[in-house]
């Protein structure tokens, strides 16, 4: 069964604003990461998978549930951290994230374990009778991070986790982020504006821009077999893609340099041979890997520049 399956969702406000447009997807369980520019649609898709928003047409599936009409267990079952601060700062962490177990049903003992357990389980336990007004930023999103899991979800929704929070923070966030979906086995989806700061701790990325879909894929998928090859000669850059054409390799210019989808092992020394027979001076042969941010081609969905992965020149 898919974690979550959507089927031409489409959610219109009033005043024109189409927020979400016939998005399709499935996603199996895992860390996924939903990252689109600001004003994509992210906290709307959220929000309708919580079941608080209605959809204006299509359907969807969150664990098998439909939030339409099965709002109530959907929320049983799912934790949710919010986008913006919405902490109470006269309360201790440990009194509020207890008062949000209660209100999703468990008896207060329970509430308060759970309460404990969580906060210990974000790095609050020392820290949790102290009033949330002191708290750092960091400090404040662990909250809410804590009080999204006491109840002990199948599945977690965060709303950019990581806003606010310095470089060291974000990564500190995302870190623990993916320590609660590996160790705890509990699927997560974190949004970001950000795809290079997610990609690194998701299984699967939905990205979404403008309210539709771009590509929703395991980060895997998005990245192997997707390897490239940056040919570099001196000069005859004309007679080596001719060249290569006649052996059925594909070769897209690119400044100087040619790139080289790598769909076999044979292809690089194929390269060679043929930069050897056209006596060609060889500048450089690299491999590469697309990074994921590379194959959205979207300039609203960004990342830090792409990183090589060089098996090096040959010469
Ligand atoms: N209640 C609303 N009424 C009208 N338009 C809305 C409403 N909520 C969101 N929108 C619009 O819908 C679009 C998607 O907004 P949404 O908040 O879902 O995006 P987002 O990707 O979460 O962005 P951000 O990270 O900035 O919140 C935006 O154009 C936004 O202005």
């Amino acid at each position: 069964m898919a974690l979550i399956e959507t089927r031409a969702l489409t959610k219109r406000y009033g005043g024109g604003v189409t927020a979400l447009s016939e998005l399709t997807l499935a996603v199996e369980p895992g860390i996924i990461g939903l990252v689109g520019a600001n004003g994509a649609g992210k906290s709307t898709f959220i929000k309708i998978m919580l079941g608080l928003l209605q959809p204006s047409d299509g359907g969807l599936r969150v664990l098998g549930l439909d939030p339409t009409t099965d709002s109530e267990e959907v929320r049983a079952r799912v934790g949710y951290m919010p986008e913006h601060d919405c902490l109470p700062s006269e309360m201790s962490a440990a009194e509020f994230v207890t008062h949000l177990a209660r209100m999703s049903g468990l008896p207060a003992n329970a509430a308060r374990e759970r309460a404990s357990e969580a906060l210990r389980h974000v790095g609050l336990y020392e820290e949790r009778y102290r009033q949330i007004g002191g708290y750092s930023t960091g400090m404040k999103q662990r909250v809410k991070l804590a009080q999204a899991l006491a109840h002990d979800p199948d599945l977690l929704l965060l709303d950019e986790p990581t806003n606010g929070l310095d470089p060291a923070g974000r990564d500190a966030m995302l870190d623990l982020v993916h320590r609660i979906g590996t160790e705890f086995g509990i699927s997560i989806v974190v949004c970001s504006h950000l795809l290079g700061e997610v990609e690194r701790i998701c299984d699967s990325l939905i990205a979404i821009d403008g309210g539709r879909l771009l590509r929703s894929a395991t980060v895997s998928d998005m990245t192997t077999s997707r390897d490239v090859l940056t040919v570099e000669v001196s000069e005859g850059v004309d007679q080596l893609t001719a060249r290569l054409a006649e052996l059925g390799i594909p070769a897209t210019r690119d400044g100087a340099a040619l790139t080289v989808p790598l769909e076999s092992e044979d292809v690089y020394d194929q390269i060679l041979i043929a930069v050897a027979e056209l006596d060609l001076p060889l500048h450089r042969l690299d491999q590469r890997r697309h990074r994921v941010a590379e194959l959205f081609q979207s300039p609203a969905v960004t990342s830090p520049a792409p990183q090589e992965v060089g098996r090096g020149a040959a010469n």
